[in-house]
């Protein structure tokens, strides 16, 4: 599968700052891009851009982000599931998943998380795939913002449901053993019937139990 990437861009103001939406970027564009220090909620910031650099440079990798000048202040990832998780089993070439969204505690609650995903879809290769976000309330910054993992919850619904995300059942052990844990997923419009067949067997492996 060819996986095109269509660059699209989008401009706010949060707290005064000026923000540029944008993405897919190249991982040579991210290198020349300062990293802002609150982004630290999966690793240390350092970490994270080069994570980001190598996963903007992969075939099927889309990186968009939003930044005030040379300074990105937020970013979400697409990218093939981990081999080691079942979401990889099938190797869906055109399954992506939404590894991580992080916005800096500088531009929170300002609309920056749902401009990066609309922004992210506004390319229309989007409706080739079918797109999954798995929410593990470990991953969340509970503590920074101060909600409870149900708001915090409904906050992730609210940012992944602003492009078409929905939850979706699967009997995977790690997101079955929380309640507020969950799997959202978006089918692209040309996504083919066997991807879909393919991915609802990966959602439930263990039918035989019901
Ligand atoms: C797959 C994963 O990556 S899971 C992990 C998600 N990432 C993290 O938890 C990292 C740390 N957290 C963050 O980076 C941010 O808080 C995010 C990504 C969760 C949200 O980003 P934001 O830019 O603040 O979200 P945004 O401003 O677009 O808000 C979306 C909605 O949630 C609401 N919201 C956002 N933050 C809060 C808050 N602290 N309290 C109440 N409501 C909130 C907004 O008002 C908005 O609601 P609306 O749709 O009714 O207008």
């Amino acid at each position: 599968m060819e996986h095109v990437k269509r660059y699209h861009s989008a401009s706010m103001v949060v707290n005064g700052k000026e923000l540029l939406i944008e993405g897919p970027i190249t991982g040579r564009y991210l290198a020349d891009l300062r990293f802002d220090e609150g982004l630290k909620a999966f690793r240390i910031p350092e970490q994270q851009h080069e994570a980001l650099i190598e996963i903007a440079d992969l075939p099927e990798g889309r990186i968009i982000i939003a930044r005030e000048g040379d300074l990105v202040l937020g970013y979400v990832t697409f990218l093939h599931p981990d081999p080691l998780e079942r979401w990889s089993m099938a190797k869906l070439p055109d399954l992506l998943e939404l590894g991580a969204i992080e916005i800096s505690h500088k531009v929170r609650a300002g609309g920056v998380a749902k401009k990066l995903l609309e922004v992210a879809f506004m390319d229309d290769a989007m409706e080739d795939y079918v797109i999954i976000t798995t929410e593990y309330y470990w991953h969340w910054d509970l503590k920074g913002t101060g909600l409870d993992v149900w708001q915090y919850r409904k906050v992730m619904e609210k940012v992944m449901g602003s492009v078409g995300l929905t939850w979706m059942a699967t009997d995977d052990p790690e997101i079955c053993s929380h309640p507020a844990n969950c799997l959202m997923a978006k089918i692209g419009k040309r996504v083919p019937a066997e991807t879909i067949v393919a991915f609802d067997a990966m959602r439930f492996q263990n039918r035989f139990l019901y």
